[in-house]
């Protein structure tokens, strides 16, 4: 059994959620987005610990809050993430310990992760090398040029949306990143650093409860999925 742990991100600046404070601290039907999306890793029995990553002035306080009053037991440290997602992201992989083999790199922005898809991405990796969730795109996507003219309709059958945790060998991540900081590539997410070294990442169907909160109206959608457990929309493809 490969050795698994994770790394949660929450060190971004919520701009979007317009509301001046970190999203993932906002209560989620009574408790707050962070703690939900902590609680997936807690209970998640291969997991064996994870790192969280704040902003720098926040380190402290999700530290309290997330060994005190969430109950983390697998927390291993809280560290300050950086500008860019990629770079929080490289500063938990950092501090993980020398025998994580697997990691889980997971938004703390995302509570509904079921603990069951978590446990997929990562086994998935554990024979690909590289996983991520997702789901296939449900609208029709169109390419836009600067003028705001469509300039091509995607083939839709071929399109997914990537939610998180992704999952992939330490090494093999690690590597990733150290390439991206030599050749100045940014990328919204760790696969697309791994699809840069020329490796294959293996989609693994996730759920569309999976969402970012990432506008208000997240907040609300989500706070509907948590009182419908049972609605899943999974099969809704086309
Ligand atoms: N420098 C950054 C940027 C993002 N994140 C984290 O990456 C996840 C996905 O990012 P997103 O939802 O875009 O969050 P923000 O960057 O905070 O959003 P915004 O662009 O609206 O500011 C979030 O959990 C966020 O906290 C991070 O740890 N460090
Ligand atoms: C990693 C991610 O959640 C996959 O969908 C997404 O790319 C994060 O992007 P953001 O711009 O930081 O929201």
């Amino acid at each position: 059994m490969d050795s698994i742990f994770g790394v949660v991100v929450a060190a971004g600046r919520s701009v979007r959620m317009g509301q001046g404070v970190n999203k993932q601290f906002l209560p989620l039907s009574g408790l707050p987005v962070l703690a939900r999306s902590l609680q997936v890793f807690e209970e998640a029995v291969p997991v064996k610990g994870y790192v969280l990553v704040m902003a720098e002035g926040e380190v402290d306080r999700a530290s309290r809050l997330a060994r005190q009053e969430w109950g983390c037991r697998k927390l291993l440290a809280v560290v300050p993430g950086g500008e860019r997602r990629q770079d929080s992201v490289r500063k938990g992989l950092e501090a993980l310990p020398a025998e994580a083999e697997i990691v889980l790199v997971h938004d703390g922005a995302r509570p509904l992760v079921g603990v069951e898809e978590l446990v997929a991405v990562a086994s998935e990796a554990a024979r690909w090398g590289a996983a991520t969730l997702a789901v296939p795109v449900k609208d029709t996507v169109k390419e836009a040029g600067t003028d705001g003219f469509v300039v091509r309709t995607l083939p839709r059958e071929a399109l997914w949306l990537t939610q998180t945790p992704q999952a992939f060998r330490y090494s093999l991540l690690r590597e990733a990143h150290q390439r991206a900081e030599a050749e100045k590539f940014t990328a919204t997410d760790d696969a697309s650093l791994v699809e840069a070294l020329g490796h294959r990442v293996k989609l693994v169907p996730g759920s569309y409860r999976n969402i970012k909160i990432t506008t208000p109206e997240d907040l609300a959608v989500a706070e509907a999925l948590l009182r419908a457990p049972s609605i899943t929309g999974d099969d809704q493809r086309g």
